[in-house]
């Protein structure tokens, strides 16, 4: 937020990633919830608002959002990983021109990504991180990729974990009710 100049950084809570299953995802209200239980900045700002335009893919929220808000200069934010597989999203080129973007390093994914088929598309309108403060008044396409410290942690992988200890409390449940069991058949 600092380094873009940003007011407030929106955290876009997905009724569904349509590159996604949607086997083993949260509802979006418990995804919501967990969201608003991060926070403790009032910049930082939870929103469904996805789920009341009734967009699933960017391009359509971006529009939506252009039209809703005319005067605000948006900033679309994304991992690494995202621009890796930009190429893939709909209408991925229409996104670079509706709003500038900026992509934050993820370990594991930064050198591909600046590999990538669509960081050397976009080779041109990549913008040093010295203009990075304005970006979200360039006209787009623009994007930076903004250094900054990296976390190794995915959705994926705190999904697996909340699986795992949900797994662990249910099979610890089931001993401890087999003990009883034995205890009941033979108290002495
Ligand atoms: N550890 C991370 N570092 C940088 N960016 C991240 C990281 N995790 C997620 N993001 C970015 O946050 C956005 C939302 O990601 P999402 O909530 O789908 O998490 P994910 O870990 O990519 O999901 P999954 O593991 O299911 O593929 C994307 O733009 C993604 O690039
Ligand atoms: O519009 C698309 O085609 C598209 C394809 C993949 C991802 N997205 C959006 O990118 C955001 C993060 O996606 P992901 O893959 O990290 O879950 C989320 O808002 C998705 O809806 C969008």
């Amino acid at each position: 937020m600092h380094r873009l100049g940003l007011d407030e950084v929106w955290l876009l809570v997905s009724p569904g990633n349509p590159l996604k299953p949607r086997r083993g995802m949260a509802t979006l209200a418990e995804r919501f919830a967990s969201c608003v239980a991060l926070i403790d900045d009032a910049r930082l700002r939870p929103t469904a608002i996805e789920a009341r335009l009734h967009t699933r893919y960017t391009i359509d929220t971006l529009r939506a959002l252009r039209r809703r808000f005319p005067r605000v200069c948006f900033v679309w934010l994304m991992g690494a990983d995202s621009l890796e597989s930009f190429t893939r999203w709909r209408f991925w080129l229409e996104i670079t021109r509706t709003v500038p973007f900026a992509v934050v390093p993820r370990p594991g994914y930064n050198r591909q990504a600046l590999a990538s088929r669509s960081a050397l598309r976009l080779r041109p309108f990549r913008i040093p991180l010295r203009s990075a403060q304005g970006l979200a008044c360039m006209a787009p396409p623009a994007w930076v990729f903004l250094p900054a410290p990296q976390k190794d942690i995915s959705a994926t992988s705190i999904r697996n974990a909340r699986r795992n200890r949900r797994h662990r409390q249910k099979t610890t449940g089931r001993q401890g009710r087999t003990a009883q069991a034995a205890h009941d058949e033979d108290p002495g």
